[in-house]
Parts: C-alpha cells; sequence; structure tokens
C-alpha cells in the first residue's frame, strides 16, 4: 500500500486555490435579492441573469489567481474562460444548492430557476446534477479543486497550446486525487466519483446552449458581459 502524501508545494498551491475560491463570492446584496424581489417569470430571468453575470466577474477573478493560468497564452486564457465558464457555473450553483444556503434561500433558487423561462426537458437533469453534486458533500478543498480542473480543460475550442494547460490541470489532479485518498480513505471510488461529475457537467453545457437559444427565441435580453463569454447575440 503505497504511503500517499501532500508535499509541501502541494499544500502551498491547494492554499491559494482555495482561498481565492473563497475570496470571490457573489456580493451578498445580489445574492439577498433573491428573497426580496416577486415571483413572475420575467423577475426571475432577470435575477438569475444578474446572478450569472455576477457569477461571471467572479469567475473571472477567481481565475486570475490559479498557479500558472496569468503565464498562459493570453488568447487560450480566454478560449479556457469562454469554455468552461457554464460549466464552473453549474458547478458553483449545485454547490450552493447542495450546502443549503441560509434557511430558505435554497428553495427560493429553486423556484426561480424553476419559473425562470427554462423548459422541463433541461429542469431534470439540471436538479438531477444539483442532486449528485450535493450526494457527494465534497469539502471546500474539493470544491474548489475540481472547479480548477473544470477551467484547466485543454480540449476547449480554440486553446492553441494544449500541452501546457493540460500540465497545470495535472499539477491540480494530482493533488486532489491524493487528497481523496486521504479523506475518503474507505471509499476508494471517491476521486473517480468527483471526475465523472465533470463528464455529466459537459452533457449539461450542451443542454445550456439549447437553453439559451429558447431564452432569445422568447426575446429574453442577457448582459454584455454574458453574450460575450456564451458568444450570443
Ligand atoms: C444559482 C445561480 C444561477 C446562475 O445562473 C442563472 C442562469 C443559468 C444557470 C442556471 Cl439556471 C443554473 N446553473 C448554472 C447556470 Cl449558468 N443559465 O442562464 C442563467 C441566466 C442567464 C438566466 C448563476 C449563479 C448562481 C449562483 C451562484 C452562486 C451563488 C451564491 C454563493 O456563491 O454563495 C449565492 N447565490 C444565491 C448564488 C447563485
Amino acid at each position: 500500500k503505497e504511503k500517499v502524501e501532500i508535499t509541501k508545494e502541494q499544500q502551498a498551491l491547494v492554499k491559494v486555490v482555495v482561498e481565492a475560491y473563497n475570496r470571490h463570492q457573489i456580493p451578498q446584496d445580489v445574492a439577498k435579492k433573491l428573497l426580496q424581489d416577486q415571483y413572475s417569470a420575467e423577475e426571475n430571468f432577470l435575477l438569475l441573469t444578474e446572478m450569472a453575470t455576477s457569477q461571471v466577474q467572479v469567475l473571472v477573478e477567481f481565475t486570475k489567481n490559479i498557479p500558472g493560468f496569468l503565464s498562459l497564452d493570453r488568447e487560450d486564457q480566454i478560449a479556457l474562460l469562454k469554455g468552461s465558464a457554464v460549466e464552473a457555473m453549474f458547478l458553483r450553483s449545485a454547490q450552493v444548492f447542495s450546502k443549503k444556503m441560509p434557511n430558505g434561500h435554497t428553495e427560493v433558487l429553486e423556484e426561480r430557476i424553476r419559473k425562470s423561462g427554462i423548459s422541463e426537458e433541461f429542469m431534470t437533469p439540471m436538479f438531477n446534477f444539483y442532486k449528485s453534486i450535493g450526494e457527494l458533500h465534497m469539502v471546500e478543498e474539493e470544491q474548489a479543486l475540481l472547479t480548477t480542473i473544470t477551467i484547466l480543460t485543454p480540449d476547449r475550442p480554440y486553446v492553441k497550446d494544449q500541452q501546457a494547460v493540460e500540465r497545470l490541470q495535472e499539477t491540480i489532479l494530482d493533488v486532489l486525487r491524493k487528497m481523496c485518498v486521504l479523506q475518503h480513505p474507505q471509499d476508494p471510488q471517491y476521486f473517480a466519483r468527483l471526475l465523472g461529475r465533470l463528464t455529466e457537467l459537459r452533457t449539461l453545457s450542451h443542454y445550456h446552449a439549447e437553453m439559451l437559444t429558447s431564452w432569445r427565441v422568447n426575446d429574453h435580453k442577457f448582459t454584455p458581459l454574458l453574450c460575450e463569454i456564451w458568444d450570443v447575440q
């Protein structure tokens, strides 16, 4: 049985990533709006759009703190952000659901998502994903590292130097694998299950492209930042 241990530099790497992950959060006044405004489909869509926009800003700031990210080719940095934004946001919103936000927020958020013009066919996979993330009971290190691994996916569209991204991603995968072995000794499959969620995320991001189209068909407007990151209108 090989002795698994996390090296000093791996510990430093995790510390940087987790601190950045916790530092960059949706501002409370945006999150609190969930409870205030009324419940029309339009109002829900506007609120969710505001949260998504705020979440993208949070994501961009977080990504800058990923060790090595800013040394990547500039255009590759943009390609990674555009290619991973939806998946990172599904991961974040799933974690928000599973960490049970302050009393009642989760139900309110679910209610608003269910009544925001998203068709039923996307609702089921989305809430199944939320449930499957919740069942993992990830600690914050695992959440932060899994989000980082999603962002550092080498085969996003238009990434030129995939090897450089792969090297960064492997560094994070290695320390996450060790942490899973140390954190969940009774469940040797835990690391594999975490990575399995990333496959589910890719399916969700395909559904998301269709969600965007159906919103646009119904003349829903997005913010300039979302249009840019999601290549819409
Ligand atoms: C919960 C949600 C939804 C969201 O996007 C909302 C959307 C989505 C969509 C959908 Cl519904 C579900 N998952 C991912 C996508 Cl990206 N697709 O389009 C839209 C908008 C443009 C209508 C963006 C962000 C949050 C979010 C994230 C973090 C927190 C948070 C914390 O960190 O403490 C507290 N609160 C209240 C949060 C809310």
